[in-house]
């Protein structure tokens, strides 16, 4: 967010913006809630030189009875503005406040459009989740608030102009009068707001860290680890210590301006009293007529009570609207593209790609070249840390290499989405959707979920059997924090995920870890026929379980993010080096034979 106050061109744009959004969200309504401030301000203006007539009129009347009619007529006219008045603004209130529920939802819709189309690397930036949840609160409060203070400019506006007129039509010289005793009130405004932004940008990293200190203490998830290890002392000292941070700002901020505002409003209080003063010498000496000095105080009193108002309003959408250029910038890039059919493909393969995290100085992946072949299943194993996950998600297009090329059938991809649509991935922290178990399993499918095929995808998975017995079978949510739903064990949890997997009919699938928290048997079973359960896919395996990906096709091996063997098992293991070296101190476990070293020293290469 820019820390600088933004330009004419860059307000009206962000205007522009929002007024877009409520057109978008109700023209109807937009367009009745308008048209009715202005109608309401001109009937103000018109109203006072009614009663600036009738005043005179009445006055000018000599006898009891015409006065008492002409005072009449006078009050009936003023009591039909009054009424007409009173059912407009409950009207409008309403036109307002489903307004701004549309548009929320509108400006909500937007944000999570554009946060999904950026690419994935960008959630490796601490600015993004800075700019996410800005923009997120933005959605939720600030368009509204922009909108709705907006409409109250624009009522205030043109009351002003609307009460002007009749002033200008009374006594022209008050309206500068007025004005002046305005204007500190207006540079306060200005300087609060300038101040504002600033305030919410320094504030940003405080708000995101309260919020997750807030989800650590109170959270389902995190619950159970802050029992078990004491947490909630510590953690909620530190939440307290950032709200103390932010209160302290917050505090300064509100005691400086407020002292600033107060000076300004005895100021202009000042002037206005004056100016009072100055009608009622006026009015004492014969320079001014009764019913134009009662219509000048009342137009004083109203022309002084809509700049306020103006100006409150106009402090409120001006704080508002750093925020929504903000959101504007956000939802502002090129749409995501529609997803394109899955294609086939005989090759994918990389070309010397180097990949590294930002912030992080070390290459996650360094000049890695691989080929994967259509139908085979590849293992893609090496120690924690040695960029395996890094390498699954840059060939299924979830992260751009830094360098080098990544090729669909010998022809480099220039937009990774072409990666992703061919791609399924289950990974080793998937995610569990708080939504039914049909849900789970089919909610990536473009065709919508089709019952039976969500049920031969958990049959697959070893997963229908456990689906099937819940209270409402697939149709059971699967969290305890919703009503009547229910929690899996993590193997059950798995077995979904790698339904999901199934569920999609990628040509690409790659399973990071798939039998973490299988049991034997289940995790034989996997492997044993994952040729069958993928029948005709390229399957990139990622797994520490030597034992279970020796009968891959192709096995890579990586190393602090470079590829250092790769052939099959027999190779790997004839090559006697770091494949064979893992490979049998995990044999040696299940062995009674001590089987490890394979030979002195470390290999590598
Ligand atoms: N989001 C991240 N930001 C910064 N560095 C990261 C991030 N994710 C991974 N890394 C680093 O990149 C390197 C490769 O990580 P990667 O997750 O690809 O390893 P891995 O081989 O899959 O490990 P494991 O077997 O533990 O799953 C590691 O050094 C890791 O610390």
């Amino acid at each position: 967010m820019a820390a600088r106050p933004l330009r004419f061109r860059e307000k009206a744009a962000a205007v522009r913006f929002v007024l877009a959004l409520a057109w978008r969200a109700d023209r109807r309504r937009l367009a009745l809630l308008l048209t009715t401030q202005v109608v309401m301000a001109v009937g103000q203006g018109v109203a006072l030189l009614a009663l600036r007539d009738v005043l005179a009129h009445s006055a000018a009347v000599s006898d009891d009875r015409g006065r008492l009619a002409a005072t009449l007529t006078g009050l009936v006219v003023l009591g039909a503005v009054g009424v007409v008045s009173s059912v407009t603004q409950v009207c409008t209130g309403v036109w307002e406040q489903v307004l701004k529920l549309k548009t929320e939802a509108l400006a909500t819709d937007r944000v999570a459009t554009a946060a999904c189309a950026v690419e994935l690397a960008a959630y490796e930036h601490p600015d993004f989740h800075d700019r996410v949840e800005r923009a997120v609160s933005t959605a939720e409060q600030h368009t509204t608030t922009l909108l709705t203070s907006g409409v109250s400019v624009l009522r205030a506006i043109t009351g002003i102009v609307a009460v002007t007129v009749a002033v200008v039509l009374t006594a022209w010289w008050l309206f500068p009068l007025v004005l002046l005793a305005a204007l500190p009130s207006v540079r306060v405004a200005v300087a609060r707001q300038r101040r504002n932004f600033g305030l919410r940008a320094e504030l940003a990293e405080n708000r995101r860290m309260r919020r997750y200190l807030l989800w650590l203490l109170t959270g389902r998830a995190p619950a159970q680890e802050v029992r078990a290890f004491d947490l909630a002392e510590p953690l909620r000292d530190r939440l307290v210590r950032r709200f103390r941070e932010a209160v302290d700002k917050e505090t300064v901020f509100v005691r400086h301006f407020a002292r600033r505002a107060l000076v300004a409003r005895l100021f202009g209080d000042l002037f206005v009293a004056t100016t009072v003063v100055v009608l009622l010498v006026m009015l004492s000496r014969g320079w001014l007529a009764l019913p134009t000095v009662l219509a000048a105080l009342a137009a004083t009193y109203l022309l002084s009570t809509q700049l306020r108002m103006a100006m409150r309003m106009s402090e409120t959408a001006g704080g508002t609207l750093l925020f929504v250029a903000d959101l504007r910038d956000f939802t502002g890039g090129p749409p995501a593209a529609p997803a394109a059919d899955p294609e086939e493909f005989t090759t994918l393969s990389t070309d010397r790609i180097s990949f590294h995290y930002p912030g992080s100085g070390r290459p996650a992946l360094r000049e890695v070249t691989v080929e994967l072949r259509a139908g085979e299943v590849v293992a893609l194993v090496g120690e924690n840390g040695s960029g395996k996950t890094t390498l699954a998600k840059v060939l299924t297009g979830l992260y751009r290499p830094d360098s080098g090329t990544v090729s669909w059938n010998g022809e480099p991809v220039t937009d990774p989405a072409r990666l992703r649509t061919a791609s399924a991935i289950v990974f080793q922290d998937f995610q569990r959707y708080k939504m039914t178990a049909a849900d789970n399993i089919g909610l990536g499918h473009a065709d919508g979920a089709d019952d039976t095929a969500i049920a031969a995808a958990a049959e697959l998975a070893g997963a229908a059997a456990v689906l099937e017995n819940l209270p409402r079978g697939y149709r059971t949510t699967l969290s305890p924090e919703l009503p009547g739903g229910v929690d899996l064990s993590l193997g059950q949890w798995q077995r979904v995920a790698l339904a999901r997997a199934f569920f999609r009919d990628s040509r690409f699938v790659v399973l990071d870890e798939p039998t973490a928290a299988l049991d034997a048997r289940a995790e034989a079973d996997l492997f044993s026929r994952i040729r069958k359960l993928y029948p005709g896919r390229t399957i990139l395996l990622i797994s520490h379980r030597l034992l279970t990906v020796r009968d891959a096709d192709h096995i890579i091996v990586l190393h602090d993010g470079e590829v250092v063997e790769q052939g099959t098992h027999d190779d790997l293991m004839a090559h006697g080096k770091h494949y064979a070296e893992l490979y049998l101190i995990q044999a040696a476990a299940y062995s009674d034979v001590p089987t490890y070293p394979v030979r002195p020293g470390r290999v590598s290469g």
